[in-house]
């Protein structure tokens, strides 16, 4: 029997988590969620994204308005000398992230979190995956904030959009850089009889 996927919920504002997601063919329902994003003292980069991805998904599972079993949040944040880079606030604040990116490698994390509502479990996982950019010059990095990319992403670029210009190779997950380690969260949502890709997927 197929899974009744819409109680799948993305608690998520982020249109690629939800493309990412609907391009397996899944049906779910999105709601965003709404919380506080600050670090708190002492906390490690990982830590941090992991805490952010549960916190999404519990902010939407405890609304009695919105139905629903699996509750799924997620983070990313790109990491580099040991400074978090989230989104920028302006246009100099993704300068100085993208002039920090040039030319070196970095890590993106993205954390997520799938809340069963009913066992109230949660499976709760980070994937880190190093990006490798060429250098950039500064006319580069000008006429890529004036595209308006950088703006609502991690570290100040899209490596599905334009800001693949800048990417010369990447070791881990691509759909983790772009918000959501899809083989991994697929595999646990099949493991957890929420999904179903293929007919026999939940009886093996
Ligand atoms: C590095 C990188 C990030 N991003 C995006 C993914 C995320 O949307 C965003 C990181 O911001 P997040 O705070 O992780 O997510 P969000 O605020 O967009 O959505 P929500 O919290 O509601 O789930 O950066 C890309 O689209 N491409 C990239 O290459």
């Amino acid at each position: 029997m197929t899974p009744d996927t819409s109680n799948i919920v993305l608690a998520s504002a982020s249109p690629r988590r939800r493309e990412l997601l609907a391009g397996l063919g899944i049906d779910f329902q999105v709601v965003p969620s709404q919380i506080d994003e600050d670090r708190l003292e002492g906390e490690s980069a990982e830590e941090f994204v992991r805490r952010l991805s549960r916190d999404k998904a519990l902010d939407v599972a405890n609304r009695s308005d919105i139905d629903g079993r699996w509750f799924i949040g997620s983070d990313t944040i790109v990491v580099c000398d040991q400074q978090i880079l989230g989104k920028p606030t302006d246009h100099d604040d993704a300068r100085r992230m993208l002039q920090m990116l040039s030319g070196r490698s970095h890590q993106v994390m993205s954390a997520y979190t799938i809340h069963d509502r009913e066992t109230e479990e949660d499976i709760v996982r980070c994937e880190i995956t190093e990006v490798w950019f060429r250098p950039l010059t500064g006319r580069e990095i000008e006429g890529y904030i004036a595209s308006g990319e950088p703006a609502d992403k991690a570290g100040s670029y899209a490596i599905q959009g334009l800001g693949a210009f800048m990417v010369t190779a990447i070791h881990g997950s691509y759909t983790s850089v772009v918000g959501l380690p899809l083989s991994q969260i697929i595999s646990d949502l099949i493991q957890l009889g929420a999904v179903a890709l293929f007919a026999d997927d939940t009886s093996a």
